[in-house]
């Protein structure tokens, strides 16, 4: 495999759209990548069916449903989804430990029972949308926030969790402390041409790679370019040169 293949398998497409019809379309634009990511909006619309079209074609998946309830909750909803066969399953770290215990146990009887590989459970650190000011004045946490995301990522692993989501900006503290068997997944990476939105703690996806991410979370830079494939290609031509 080459350089280029090998660095496009590290970058998972958010497919946030809002009916199967979109989400095929843009899969079928796409087909050199090989992650896709299903969230809130879509499974919501189409449930597992999306996850069916994925599969059918071979691909890798991460459901981000992010789950975040009382142990008993979590762990049923975790039970459930791990018998679809996805490759990554989230839930947050403020669900607690207890949740993340329960959810990590059931994910694992969902799979068995469905006879399938159970999915690599990872917890949610702290949203990237979240700055250092919303953190302190609205959420009322008497951290710094990059003590904080490295708290929840210390409760994950001692929960038995596979890795996490955090931002690509807190990435080379947790990975120092966590080590390299703890994945790392990131959201909120925006290329120097694309706009920010509404992410509030991004790097540039050479500079998420370089810090010690696993993976790449990539959304709205290329699901709504005004030509997806050349945006993908940027990407993955940015990310060659790093990897
Ligand atoms: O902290 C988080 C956790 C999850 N996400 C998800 O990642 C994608 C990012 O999409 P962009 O369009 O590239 O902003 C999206 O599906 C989020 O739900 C996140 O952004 N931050």
């Amino acid at each position: 495999m080459g350089n280029r293949e090998q660095v496009e398998q590290r970058v998972i497409v958010a497919l946030d759209v809002p009916d199967e019809q979109s989400a095929i379309a843009l899969i079928d634009q796409l087909p050199q990548v090989v992650w896709w990511k299903v969230g809130l909006e879509l499974f919501t619309s189409t449930g597992p069916k999306i996850l069916e079209v994925l599969k059918s074609r071979q691909k890798r998946i991460f459901l981000d449903l992010k789950f975040d309830d009382i142990p008993n909750t979590v762990a049923g909803a975790c039970r459930s989804a791990a018998t679809y066969g996805v490759d990554l399953l989230t839930i947050h770290a403020t669900a607690g430990r207890d949740a993340l215990k329960a959810a990590t146990e059931a994910s694992h009887e969902g799979a068995t029972k469905a006879g399938v590989e159970p999915p690599k459970l990872i917890a949610i650190t702290l949203l990237t949308s979240i700055s250092a000011r919303q953190l302190a004045f609205d959420l009322k946490i008497p951290l710094e926030l990059p003590e904080y995301a490295l708290e929840m990522a210390l409760l994950a692993q001692e929960s038995g969790l596979d890795g996490v989501v955090c931002s690509p900006q807190e990435v080379a503290q947790l990975r120092q402390t966590c080590g390299n068997d703890f994945l790392l997944v990131c959201p909120g990476i925006r290329p120097t041409w694309a706009d920010i939105g509404d992410q509030k703690r991004s790097l540039t996806p050479a500079q998420a790679i370089i810090a010690g991410a696993d993976y790449l979370v990539i959304g709205r830079p290329i699901t709504t370019a005004t030509e997806p494939e050349l945006a993908w290609k940027r990407i993955s031509e940015e990310l060659t040169t790093v990897a």
